[in-house]
């Protein structure tokens, strides 16, 4: 029988009235999976519907993040860029956040790794204090970043990602490629830079906050390496050639922080991704 993709009245009644009463949006799409709902969809209008019921989320001063006209602004099922078609598989709405599948072909993940494989170093994280990069126990990666266009292959790359993001390609800080062995992870992280932090400042500098990330998944992890979003219950599992998308600054320079996100422990296998950050203004 096929699964429900579609939303009757009755079933959004009983969502949000089970959000009301306090249940977590993992477990109403767990029952709507098991009456036969098509589990993406399910996911989809859940983070959804909770994401509009959300209450406001303390903003420096104490103000909430202003959500505005979504960055992302694609409407249908397919993004035609250039020389892709790239297919949304599912999305959220506040913060945005959008599943896309096929924005890379095999091919061009497979080159993504062959390109890195060489350069590979253990990845850092940039110390709130100092400002510098430091390798930490909560990053257990290896990596590495192709500079801007950096040949005709990862130009072609750019250029994609940034018609997907809807962002100028200028804004773009080189793609980074990261490797997680078995057990490697990223625990939850905002990506944008806290404006409180002074090591922030140096970052800040050089073309403003980030805005907006895509991380790209460049092979089938065998099992884990989901990337999670705690504060929404929303996990996306890694599919090579697919993506996530989501955006966390408004005009006004505040931050998101409901999209915190990490990179769950890889439990088999390795996984690879690839991750693309924008930021308010021209990088580099
Ligand atoms: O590994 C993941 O799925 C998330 C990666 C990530 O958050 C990042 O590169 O900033
Ligand atoms: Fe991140």
């Amino acid at each position: 029988m096929d699964r429900i993709t579609h939303l009757s009245p009755d079933w959004q009644g009983w969502i949000s009235d089970n959000l009301q009463r306090g249940c977590t949006p993992m477990s109403l799409v767990e029952v709507m999976v098991e009456k036969n709902f098509e589990p993406m969809f399910a996911n989809a209008v859940v983070f959804q519907l909770s994401s509009n019921a959300a209450q406001p989320v303390p903003q420096g001063a104490g103000a909430a993040y202003r959500y505005e006209a979504p960055r992302f602004n694609h409407e249908g099922n397919v993004i035609r860029t250039a020389d892709r078609d790239v297919r949304i598989v599912s999305r959220v709405g506040q913060p945005v956040i959008a599943v896309l599948d096929g924005l890379l072909s095999e091919e061009e993940c497979d080159e993504l790794i062959r390109q890195s494989e060489r350069k590979l170093e253990r990845s850092t994280i940039v110390d709130p204090q100092t400002g510098k990069h430091e390798v930490i126990a909560d990053r257990t990666s290896f990596g590495t970043f192709f500079t801007l266009n950096e040949n005709d292959f990862i130009a072609k790359l750019d250029a994609r990602i940034a018609a997907v993001m809807n962002w100028p390609i200028e804004n773009g800080e080189g793609i980074q490629i990261l490797n997680y062995k078995t057990a490697g992870e990223y625990k939850p992280h905002y990506d944008y830079f806290p404006v409180a932090d002074p090591g922030s400042q140096a970052h800040l500098a050089n073309g403003g906050q980030r805005v907006s990330t895509m991380v790209m998944y460049l092979n089938d992890v065998d099992a884990g390496g989901e990337t999670i979003f705690p504060e929404l219950g929303l996990s996306v599992a890694p599919k090579k050639g697919s993506a996530v998308y989501f955006e966390y600054t408004n005009s006004h320079s505040e931050v998101d922080p409901l999209t915190l996100h990490g990179g769950a422990p890889v439990t088999a296998g390795e996984k690879w991704i690839a991750t693309k950050w924008m930021r308010q203004r021209r990088f580099g």
